[in-house]
């Protein structure tokens, strides 16, 4: 047997757990695993969750995420960073601080509001992302519901995704990836710098197992950009990767079911 000496790139997810396996920390540490790198995680918040909705969810206190970022970074240290729901504006404001300090790329998923439309942030956050998160990303990867929440713009076709990209941007990330995912028609995101701009499309699979896309979109990118992908790339190989976890969800539970993060190793056409 081969005796491993490379050590894989070490990628952070600060986020909540989401108990149903779909979605949160559980589908990120899932995808990081599908792209060979090593998955560690800061949780910010525990939910009681699963394929039908969020039955209940607490925060944990700004001390102990405090505590597991510090004993993750200051040990064994990060190559990539991925954020999730961070529920409260103290840890929105306490992750953006630690992160500000952190050399690493940053993708922040700005979750507002999952599948089933229960609030996983509260909305006196929503100005903490503005003004303290969002400046520290390399990329920000807002649904359109988390667009309208934090610019006030409605989108409804592609101009619209773009018009959202400048005012994601000019709150300071690097990259806006603006997901379309809930327009009808193919998938279409925006990824652009407010220079570049790339347009990524997939088919819309008439799947309703969609739990966790968003979660999983974030954490591909993440993983690509540890292991040294520059951005338009990391976002294409995710796209790709989240596009054949979609199409192979399955149903578990009465309700949405998750996406298959393993599709890779399981697909044989
Ligand atoms: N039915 C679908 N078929 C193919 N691609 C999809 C479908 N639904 C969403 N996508 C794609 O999945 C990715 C995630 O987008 P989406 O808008 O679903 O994220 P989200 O709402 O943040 O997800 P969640 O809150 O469940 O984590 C995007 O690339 C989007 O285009
Ligand atoms: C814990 C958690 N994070 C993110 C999402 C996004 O949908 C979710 N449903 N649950």
């Amino acid at each position: 047997m081969p005796i491993r000496t490379a050590v894989p790139p070490r990628v952070l997810t600060v986020a909540g757990s989401d108990s149903g396996g779909g979605a949160g920390i559980q589908a990120d540490l899932k995808t990081m695993l599908a792209h060979g790198v090593h998955g560690m995680s800061v949780i910010t918040a525990v939910t009681a969750q699963n394929s039908l909705g969020v039955q209940g969810a607490w925060e944990l206190p700004v001390d102990a995420v405090r505590a597991q970022y510090r004993s993750v970074v200051d040990d064994i240290g990060v190559q990539a960073v991925k954020t999730g729901m961070l529920a409260s504006a103290a840890l929105v404001e306490t992750v953006a601080e630690l992160l500000a300090g952190t050399g690493a790329p940053v993708v922040v998923d700005p979750v507002g509001v999952s599948k089933h439309g229960d609030a996983l942030l509260a909305a006196e956050a929503l100005d903490s992302v503005r003004t303290k998160l969002l400046p520290v990303a390399t990329v920000a990867t807002p649904n359109l519901d988390e667009v309208a929440q934090l610019t006030g713009v409605t989108v409804t076709d592609e101009d619209g995704m773009r018009r959202a990209a400048e005012e994601i941007l000019a709150f300071g990330p690097r990259w806006a990836l603006i997901k379309g995912g809930h327009l009808p028609g193919d998938a279409v995101d925006l990824l652009t710098d407010g220079s570049a701009e790339h347009w990524l499309r997939a088919p819309r699979y008439d799947n309703r197992h969609t739990h966790g896309t968003g979660c999983t979109l974030a954490s591909a990118i993440a993983s690509g950009l540890a292991l040294g992908q520059d951005v338009p790339t990391a976002v294409e190989s995710a796209k790709t990767y989240v596009t054949g976890a979609i199409r192979a969800g399955f149903a578990l539970g009465g309700g949405i079911g998750p996406v298959d993060h393993g599709w890779r190793t399981r697909r044989t056409d």
